[in-house]
């Protein structure tokens, strides 16, 4: 089968500059119908409730359902054996130098020893991470989502903020199937998900990519 990440559309991701560094692509796939098979495929077993609502000062609060399938260039192996044919594909399609090396071409001066991390997770009613640039070790993030007819009442939105506050909002990204965003993170990057709503009647569903300096970890 041929690629299912469009890693043209990577390399010419438009870069926006303000508040920082980040770009939206519409259409992450090569092929609409893998996108559609993607959607359909995606894994509903096996993730488990992170739950830090009251975190230590500095740290995240965050509740959101994760399923690990590489970690510190390792892959899950038993998580990833019960991903569909399709799935599996695209995670070795991550973990290939291929991928790494178009996301990375978007991070000047990017060190070639970084570390993959994917990860999945699916938000429920009351899911949400607040505001945070992500942690110093991270040097870049790949976020594609796979939901369909999103509605905004849902809130869930992906938020691009000019600084810590959750109101303070740039750009919203709605979490629809085929549209990813690519964020080279700094002190600026401040991003997060308001909590989806009580009556959201899907999970939110993202697929996470972190490029990552190989001694750091979440
Ligand atoms: O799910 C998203 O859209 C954002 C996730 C995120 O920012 C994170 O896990 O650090
Ligand atoms: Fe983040």
């Amino acid at each position: 089968m041929s690629s299912i990440i469009d890693e043209h559309a990577i390399r010419s991701a438009p870069l926006r500059r303000t508040p920082y560094r980040y770009a939206v692509l519409a259409d992450s796939f090569t092929d609409p119908a893998l996108t559609r098979r993607l959607g359909a495929e995606f894994p509903r077993e096996g993730f488990a409730l992170s739950d830090r609502e009251r975190a230590e000062p500095g740290q995240k609060r965050y509740r959101t359902f994760d399923h690990q399938l590489v970690r510190h260039d390792r892959p899950h192996t038993a998580n990833l054996a019960a991903l569909s044919p399709l799935w599996q594909q695209l995670v070795a399609e991550l973990r290939a130098p291929g991928y790494r090396a178009a996301l990375a071409s978007l991070v000047p001066q990017a060190p070639d020893d970084l570390a993959l991390e994917v990860r999945l997770t699916r938000y429920g009613p009351g899911c949400w991470i607040e505001p945070h640039t992500d942690r110093p070790d991270k040097v870049v993030t790949h976020l594609f989502y796979f939901n369909t007819g999103w509605q905004s009442a849902w809130q869930g939105d992906f938020r691009v903020l000019n600084g810590p506050d959750i109101e303070d909002v740039a750009d919203r990204v709605r979490p629809a199937l085929g549209t990813s965003l690519i964020m080279i993170r700094s002190d600026r990057s401040w991003h997060g998900v308001p909590p989806v709503s009580a009556d959201c009647p899907q999970d939110r569903l993202t697929l996470l990519v972190h490029l990552h300096h190989p001694d750091g970890a979440r």
